[in-house]
């Protein structure tokens, strides 16, 4: 993966460890948001994106390329294969259950993808240290061998639950997170 210091985590990172209260390895992890572009399973044209944890620690997930998917005629577009990357990234962070957002996203595409393709993706940490979060994603097609077509690698920003209730929609939250106070 060709990558920028800002993605590479500094020498005073720690790896991360499975939280007690991580899903049970294989255990689906299911959308956060029903309408979200990645994962959600309400949104029409989204990728749909399915993952489990194998460790507690990183994703893997499966993501089909759709027709609605396409830049070049019978192939992915770029920008949705960088979305679904940053989507699976987005799941593994999340397993330490504090919210981040995407500082930063890194992209290598290395072979194209063809409609209809699996893509096996996987995402994991190399560090974190104070908000930041390093984190690297692949994308193989057909396989979880298979070869590499896209790699990434992000930074991600610890933020508080208000970062979303701020600058979003606040009552879609508290309505699809029911642990969530809109008036704490
Ligand atoms: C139904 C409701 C759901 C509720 C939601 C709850 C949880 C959902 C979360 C996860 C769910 C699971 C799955 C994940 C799903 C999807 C994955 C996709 C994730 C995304 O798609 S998310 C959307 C795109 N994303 C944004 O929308 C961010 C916009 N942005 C900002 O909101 C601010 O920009 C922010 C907060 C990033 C920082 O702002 P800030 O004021 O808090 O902090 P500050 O600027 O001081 O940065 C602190 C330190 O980070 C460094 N830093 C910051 N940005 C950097 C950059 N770009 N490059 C290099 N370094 C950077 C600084 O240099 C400093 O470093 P230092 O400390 O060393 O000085």
């Amino acid at each position: 993966m060709t990558r920028s210091a800002l993605t590479t985590p500094p020498p005073d990172a720690t790896r991360p460890r499975p939280l007690p209260g991580a899903p049970a390895p294989g255990a689906p992890l299911g959308p956060h948001y029903s309408r979200c572009f990645g994962c959600g399973d309400g949104h029409p044209n989204g990728l749909h994106l399915t993952a489990l944890t194998p460790d507690g620690i990183s994703v893997v997930a499966e993501f089909t390329v759709e027709e609605t998917h396409q830049g070049a005629p019978g192939l992915a577009h770029g920008g949705v294969l960088a979305a679904a990357m940053d989507e699976v990234i987005g799941m593994s962070v999340w397993l330490f259950q504090r919210p981040y957002v995407t500082g930063r996203l890194e992209t290598d595409y290395l072979a194209p993808v063809p409609v209809g393709t699996v893509l096996h993706m996987r995402a994991w940490c190399n560090g974190m240290s104070g908000r930041k979060a390093y984190l690297e994603a692949e994308g193989r097609i057909g396989s979880p061998d298979g070869p590499v077509a896209v790699r990434a690698a992000a930074l991600f920003i610890e933020v508080a639950m208000e970062h979303f209730a701020k600058h979003g929609d606040i009552q879609t939250i508290a309505d699809e997170h029911h642990e969530y106070e809109v008036n704490p």
